[in-house]
């Protein structure tokens, strides 16, 4: 198995987290020459190609001859995408190891879209990677389809890693959908909790401008003291917490209003949505 600066990658869509993806190869000296996208909007494209890589607006031609296939679209348009390139790999032998980031969509159903007139399929690794991917931070989980090699896996953690600072395996399929529900969506739930933030404290008089300085290190610097620290987090969150002091009362209002169940009530929601795009889908 070639290593992932060896490896012919072709991307299909070149949206938001396939550019963060590119980037973190091309940092992670991936030739320029291994890339290649598909990208149907120009603008897009564009900004991909400014950075050295292949751009093409045809899938097939992308994925010809790859040895990894990132599958970077929408779910919605995952079927489309995966049946065309279905269709083209005929008799083709080794067939490329596929990797989808899209939420929801099953390898099962990847397994069916991506199927060889003879009845191959590509072994499959599916993703849920976050948006720090962007700045090198990412969280990612993942899953394998059964065939899928120890080497390949390792081919899609290194792929991973050039983004992402943790890469979950997870064992069984419907736990990606909770790591979907988790780290997938969980920026928004961290910048949402921001924004309250600043707005209840510009309602209590300080500017819009320090109290978002203020709140978004905070987050920073608590997301660093869990990452770095030997504590759990229940025992960084006591650390701060004086006997009856300014902590105290703010997790005391937390408590009474719900907010455990508000948080349980919104990963559920966000790891059902996450099935429900999969069963939809595959139809
Ligand atoms: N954003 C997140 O936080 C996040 C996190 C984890 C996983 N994901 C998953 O990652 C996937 C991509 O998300 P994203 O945020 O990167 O979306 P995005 O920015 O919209 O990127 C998708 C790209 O695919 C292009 N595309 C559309 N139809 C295509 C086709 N037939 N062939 C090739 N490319 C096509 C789109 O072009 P047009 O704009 O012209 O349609 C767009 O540029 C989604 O499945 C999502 O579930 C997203
Ligand atoms: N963004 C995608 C969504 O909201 C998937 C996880 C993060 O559906």
């Amino acid at each position: 198995m070639p290593t992932i600066q060896e490896s012919k990658l072709a991307f299909i869509g070149g949206g938001n987290m396939a550019s963060a993806i590119i980037g973190g190869l091309l940092s992670n000296s991936v030739p320029k020459t291994n890339i290649t996208v598909s990208e149907p909007w120009d603008v897009n494209r564009n900004k991909l190609a400014a950075t050295g890589v292949n751009t093409t607006t045809d899938n097939v031609a992308a994925a010809t001859a790859a040895d990894l296939i990132i599958i970077a679209v929408k779910p919605q348009v995952a079927k489309t995408v995966c049946e065309e390139l279905g269709k083209s790999w005929g008799d083709r032998k080794d067939l490329p190891v596929l990797v989808s980031i899209a939420a929801g969509i099953t390898l099962g159903s990847f397994q069916e879209w991506l199927e060889t007139p003879d009845g191959r399929a590509p072994h499959i690794v599916r993703v849920m990677p976050n948006t720090p991917a962007l700045i090198a931070e990412g969280a990612s989980g993942a899953i394998a389809s059964a065939d899928v090699t120890a080497a390949e896996k390792e081919l899609v953690n290194e792929l991973l890693s050039s983004v992402s600072r943790s890469i979950e395996w997870v064992d069984k399929e419907e736990l990606l959908d909770v790591v979907t529900g988790l780290s997938g969506s969980g920026p928004a739930y961290f910048f949402a909790m921001v924004e309250h933030l600043v707005a209840s404290a510009t309602k209590l008089g300080l500017s819009k401008e320090q109290a978002t300085r203020l709140a978004a290190q905070t987050c920073l610097g608590a997301g660093k003291m869990m990452t770095t620290s030997d504590e759990e987090p229940g025992q960084l969150r006591k650390n701060v917490t004086s006997p009856n002091g300014t902590t105290f009362a703010a997790l005391q209002t937390f408590e009474q209003q719900g907010f455990e169940g508000i948080v349980d009530k919104a990963v559920k929601a966000a790891t059902e949505r996450a099935a429900e795009l999969g069963a939809t889908l595959a139809k």
